[in-house]
């Protein structure tokens, strides 16, 4: 599949199986501008490619924008480098939000899960706190717990460290190794060398093609 945007080709050809069916963690690299946020949003069904197909769990191409939303909701959780928390909402708040949208299950029972996710993500003791209460760290801590909400098998995280310092970039990437060890998948954007040492399978992106693919 393949990405322009006007004369700039975003993604070229871009042709690869990511396979779901057990933990593993994917790190795409490459210089800015390389295509890695434009590639994720592709996967991550935010964005349409301009030709080509995407296949996920052998569903191809989303022509209704409802099948699409729901499959997002419920397969894949998102992670951004701004965090993208609601400011208004608690962080416990923040995490039921995707929950409630899914509204199959009561308040009671959705307020539990966020609580216990706080705890996964070890915030527990920052509940009530709204987003500008917290460090960047937390936040993005509060942005991942956010993103299992639905317990989706596939997380996509674009450059998740790269606000946060060595220490709160280990405790993500501490995060992303439980994930991985519970069958998730994760697929994440990064410049930092400490990210790709987490790779089990390291992805380069050149001028918006995939030029190196590295099983660790
Ligand atoms: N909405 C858009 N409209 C026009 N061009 C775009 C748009 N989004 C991205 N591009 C272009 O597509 C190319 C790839 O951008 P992309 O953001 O995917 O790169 P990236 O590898 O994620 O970069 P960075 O590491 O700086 O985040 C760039 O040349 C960019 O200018």
């Amino acid at each position: 599949m393949s990405k322009n945007y006007k004369e700039v080709s975003a993604v070229n050809d871009f042709n690869f199986e990511f396979r779901v069916e057990e933990g593993r963690i994917y790190v795409i690299k490459g210089k800015s501008g390389s295509g890695k946020s434009t590639l994720l949003n592709l996967i991550g069904l935010i964005d349409s490619p301009s030709s080509g197909t995407i296949n996920i769990k052998g569903v191809t191409n989303y022509s209704k924008d409802i099948v699409k939303s729901a499959f997002r909701r419920d397969e894949i959780g998102f992670v951004f480098q701004e965090y993208n928390l609601n400011g208004a909402f608690k962080a416990f708040e923040n995490i039921m939000v995707p929950m409630l949208i899914k509204s199959d299950e009561d308040l009671k029972t959705i307020k539990i899960k966020a609580f216990e996710l706080l705890k996964q993500v070890g915030l527990e003791k920052r509940e009530h706190h709204y987003p500008n209460q917290l460090s960047g760290g937390e936040k993005q801590r509060v942005a991942i717990a956010r993103a299992l909400a639905n317990n989706p098998p596939l997380i996509i995280a674009d450059e998740p460290t790269a606000n946060l310092d060595q220490e709160n970039e280990q405790q993500v990437l501490n995060i992303f190794n439980e994930l991985k060890k519970k069958g998730k998948v994760v697929i994440v954007a990064s410049h930092s060398e400490a990210v790709w040492e987490y790779a089990d399978v390291l992805l380069t992106m050149q001028y918006g093609s995939l030029v190196e693919v590295k099983y660790e």
